[in-house]
């Protein structure tokens, strides 16, 4: 595992990344992430926006802008002038329509890098935006990608297996780990790094990251005792910035954990900060170094 590399860095060029994600107002997550993290990785971020939030769900009250209609035109824009894509990675969706956009753009550019973060559900609970009709097509899109990082429940979902009052919690043993993470790669995702077990009374969080042609491995980082939204959209847009700064996946995941580890550190001393999302600006400076 440790040999994959799935991007060549080359020399001076500025890899360029269609980011499919929502943009949140309030509530660092989304596209409020992954710009930031992917530029500070030397990479040109296109925004393709799902949705404009006026904050993240977890907030009551919250205003949502579907641009579901706008974007074949918005892309066949993008057509016209000869955009060049390296790595479409998508995220967060507002309908089903829009997996068939993210479809055109694996058309458009057929040599990019897809990279599925099948944002959905989490702890056996289906997101409040996404209908049974999101969740299938999301789960069909996560059997093509060259990079999936699912949680547990999203794997489930993907994988047609119970979630709801049947669902086992993030205490899985590596027997499981390592069963979910073959079942995604035999449904068609090329790589998959399984998030976010935690297991009854221990003090670490592991992910475990594999693929076609290479054995499943743990990784592992001190588990905070807390939760924050937008550190799954951390985790994945810090995976893609190292992978796309050329280093291995085993690296890239390493990277990732790390990363949002230290930025839930750095969270936790801002104030209110249970609800504002995760906050990793005065560490962006550990981005650039991958360069
Ligand atoms: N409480 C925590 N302590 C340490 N690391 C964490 C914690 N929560 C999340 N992480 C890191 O962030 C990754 C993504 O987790 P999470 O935000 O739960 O993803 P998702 O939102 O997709 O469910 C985890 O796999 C882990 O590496
Ligand atoms: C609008 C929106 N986008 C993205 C996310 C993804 O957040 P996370 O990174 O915690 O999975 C959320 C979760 O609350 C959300 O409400």
């Amino acid at each position: 595992m440790s040999e994959t590399t799935l991007y060549q860095r080359e020399g001076a060029y500025i890899p360029r990344v269609a980011a499919v994600h929502d943009l949140c107002g309030y509530g660092k997550c989304s596209l409020g992430v992954a710009i930031p993290v992917l530029s500070a990785a030397g990479c040109d971020v296109c925004p393709v926006p799902t949705g404009l939030f006026s904050s993240h769900t977890a907030f009551p009250g919250w205003y949502m802008h579907d641009t579901t209609d706008m974007l074949a035109d918005y892309l066949a824009a993008w057509k016209n002038i000869g955009v060049e894509i390296d790595a479409v990675y998508s995220g967060f969706l507002g309908a089903p329509e829009q997996v068939d956009r993210i479809r055109d753009l694996y058309a458009m550019y057929p040599a990019a890098l897809r990279v599925v973060d099948p944002v959905m559900a989490d702890h056996g609970k289906v997101y409040p935006t996404y209908t049974p009709e999101l969740c299938d097509a999301m789960a069909e899109l996560a059997c093509g990608a060259d990079i999936l990082t699912p949680n547990l429940t999203e794997a489930a979902i993907i994988l047609g297996e119970p979630i709801g009052e049947d669902w086992g919690g993030t205490d899985i043993s590596d027997e499981e780990a390592h069963r979910l993470v073959d079942a995604l790669v035999t449904k068609g995702a090329k790589h998959v790094v399984l998030k976010g077990i935690q297991r009854e009374g221990e003090t670490c969080i592991r992910n475990f990251v594999g693929g076609v042609d290479a054995e499943t491995v743990e990784v592992h980082n001190e588990y905070l005792p807390y939760m924050l939204h937008g550190t799954g959209d951390l985790y994945a847009s810090c995976l893609l910035a190292a992978v796309m700064a050329g280093r291995s996946l085993e690296e890239a995941v390493r990277f990732a954990g790390d990363f949002v580890h230290d930025a839930m550190i750095v969270s936790a001393q801002q104030p209110e900060f249970r609800d504002r999302g995760v906050s990793f600006e005065p560490l962006l400076g550990k981005v650039c170094e991958l360069l």
